[in-house]
């Protein structure tokens, strides 16, 4: 764990213990160090206006001389006023000239309005570096290509910079940004849910009383996460039990609609929601339910929008077409287990207060998921600790921000990958345990082969081949370990830890050679085994995509958002089966 410094930030704050961001190595790529060092701090000042503003993109610029010495620094307040860059240029005057601008992300520069790279063109900038490419599709590229075509010199992090130190630079820029980012990629806002509990687990006492749980500074804290939000939802339960305001009371700034969901519309005819004078109030509902009161709180100017089917998705994909970014869920737990069992909570906020308050049918955050072994408790990634007061604040991800890498390949790569399949009309088959229909495309289906490791010995397991070669008993040892592994869960599993402890005994071209080590591992292994040959060949047309939520490299992850390689290269090995061409790893592997 590790001190993250100087973030001021919705997704991570400051000062904060957070798990699995950052690390203690020592930076090899120097010369990377003071670009991440200021695509950072670009990041942390385009949060400045967030909370002030309704979320949209955050835009941070930092002018860095050739010396690196920052002259200048700007970020866009909202929209429509000067861009980051403009004013960044401004600060640093006639410096800009030769120096290097750092951007959190490509600007926009929609709607005809080029003021961000006329800005850094004319003032004479030499550099850009820019932390990711805009998230969405029609601006996506645009601004890079267009200060290139200038004579610009633009290194975009994570694809002309790559380093470790670089990799966490890109996940401010990610997180910074992460409801645009979400709204490009998913058809669901950011969703944020938040909750106060004792320490003994409560979120109320077993009458039903909360206030308050959490401390004064907890619950300022709150108020800032509603300005950073576009709504927050309550279930029908917490209006008739806290009568709450929801209003964010941080001083000004943006204030975030408020949305009840109720099935039953039983809801009281005086509420402080109903109030609309300060902000408005949307309540969605199952078609139907107590028309008179509804009219009676139309009256009073409380929007109500009826639903088919009221559940959490339907209601989010709703809000998601309406344009809004983000949403804080300060519901209790019977729509939290709702929302979460749906998958459209991305992000937890838990205050945890020093108080036990006991109750055996003192309500929890989380109600009924379904679960009934601990193997099958989601896991927060990226996960911080902060004391607000006497609270302990825990936030973390439970899915993880979407990479911006465009991901299952659009139908005109798949149609170059594997011309079997016509665009327009392709079928995508998901594969992921090897207990599904066609799990035995999984790397851990129960199929072992025996291929060349290049050092003139056979491994049974992938995974060993990351340590091949690696002049060092300790990874001599490990390729031995993964080769007799049993299964190849426990080979991936050996491959990783070993990874984790000694990352220095990977071989050094391991990031350029492991899609071909897969490669032919996988031609081995259709190419020996008949009947998985003809399980492949008979999904010829469709699109394979192999559905991890958790590997975003070889998976294509929760919501899309992972490269899915390996569903590439079994469609690519796919093709070349029915184009019968052959490979040498035909000839050099064989089963167990
Ligand atoms: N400490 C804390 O952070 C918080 C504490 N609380 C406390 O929690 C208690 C209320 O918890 P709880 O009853 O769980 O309240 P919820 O806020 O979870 O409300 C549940 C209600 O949500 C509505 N709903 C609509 N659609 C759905 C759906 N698909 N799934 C589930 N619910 C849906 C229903 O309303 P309807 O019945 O109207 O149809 C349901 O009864 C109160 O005592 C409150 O003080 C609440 C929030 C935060
Ligand atoms: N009890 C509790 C919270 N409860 C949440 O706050 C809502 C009340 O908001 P407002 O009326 O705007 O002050 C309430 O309905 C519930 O959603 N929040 C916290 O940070 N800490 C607490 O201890």
């Amino acid at each position: 764990m590790v001190l993250f410094l100087g973030t001021k930030s919705y997704f991570y704050s400051s000062p904060v213990l957070c798990k699995s961001i950052a690390s203690n190595s020592n930076h090899n790529h120097a010369a990377h160090s003071l670009d991440a060092v200021y695509i950072k701090r670009a990041a942390d000042i385009a949060d400045s206006s967030a909370g002030f503003t309704s979320p949209h993109p955050n835009f941070g610029c930092v002018i860095a001389t050739p010396s690196g010495t920052v002259a200048g620094e700007g970020y866009l307040y909202a929209q429509g006023t000067k861009a980051a860059e403009v004013l960044a240029v401004e600060a640093a005057g006639g410096f800009s000239k030769g120096s290097t601008a750092y951007l959190n992300m490509e600007p926009g520069d929609c709607h005809g309005d080029h003021s961000a790279v006329s800005a850094l063109v004319q003032a004479g900038i030499k550099r850009v570096v820019v932390g990711i490419r805009h998230p969405l599709q029609h601006l996506h590229g645009n601004a890079i290509r267009s200060l290139r075509g200038q004579g610009l010199q633009v290194d975009v992090v994570g694809e002309d910079l790559k380093s470790k130190i670089m990799e966490e630079a890109r996940k401010s820029c990610l997180l910074v940004n992460a409801p645009l980012i979400h709204r490009a990629t998913s058809r669901v806002p950011f969703s944020v849910i938040k909750y106060a509990m004792t320490l003994d687990g409560k979120i109320a006492t077993s009458s039903g009383h909360a206030a308050w749980i959490s401390s004064k500074e907890s619950r300022n804290r709150v108020f800032e996460l509603r300005g950073r939000s576009d709504a927050i939802i309550v279930g029908g339960n917490t209006v008739r039990k806290d009568n709450p305001r929801l209003t964010a009371r941080h001083g000004g700034g943006h204030t975030p609609i408020r949305i009840v969901m109720t099935q039953t519309f039983n809801l009281p005819e005086e509420a402080n929601l109903w109030d609309i004078s300060d902000v408005s109030t949307i309540v969605v509902t199952q078609r139907g339910a107590r028309r008179s009161l509804q009219k009676l709180l139309a009256s009073k100017g409380v929007e109500v929008v009826e639903f088919d089917i009221l559940n959490p998705r339907e209601v989010m994909e709703y809000f998601h077409d309406r344009g809004y970014l983000s949403i804080l869920w300060e519901c209790g737990g019977t729509l939290a287990a709702s929302a979460i069992s749906s998958g459209v909570i991305h992000k937890v906020f838990a205050f945890v207060a020093p108080k036990i308050i006991g109750g055996k049918n003192a309500p929890s955050p989380v109600g009924e998921l379904g679960m009934v072994e601990m193997s099958q408790a989601l896991d927060l990634i990226d996960v911080c600790f902060e004391q607000v007061g006497p609270d302990m604040l825990i936030s973390g991800f439970l899915q993880p921000v979407p990479d911006l890498v465009p991901v299952i390949p659009s139908e005109d790569e798949t149609f170059a990958i594997d011309p079997s399949i016509t665009p327009y009309d392709s079928k995508i088959i998901f594969f992921y345990k090897t207990w599904d229909p066609y799990g035995a495309f999984s790397n851990f289906s129960p199929h072992p082969i025996q291929m060349p490791d290049g050092s003139g010995s056979y491994v049974t397991w992938s995974s060993a081949h990351k340590f091949v070669g690696v002049n060092e008993p300790v990874a001599k040892d490990c390729v031995e370990k993964i080769k007799s592994a049993k299964s190849p869960e426990e080979a991936a599993r050996m491959g990783r830890s070993m990874q984790k402890q000694r990352s220095d005994l990977v071989r050094s071209d391991w990031e350029g050679l492991k899609i071909d080590v897969m490669y032919r591992a996988l031609k081995c292994k259709f190419s020996i085994y008949p009947h998985l040959q003809s399980m492949l060949l008979t999904t010829a047309g469709s699109v394979l995509v192999e559905a991890s939520p958790h590997d975003l490299f070889w998976g294509g992850g929760r919501e899309g958002e992972g490269l899915n390689y390996l569903g590439r290269l079994l469609m690519l090995i796919r093709s070349e089966f029915l184009g019968e061409c052959s490979s040498p790893s035909e000839s050099t592997c064989t089963a167990l």
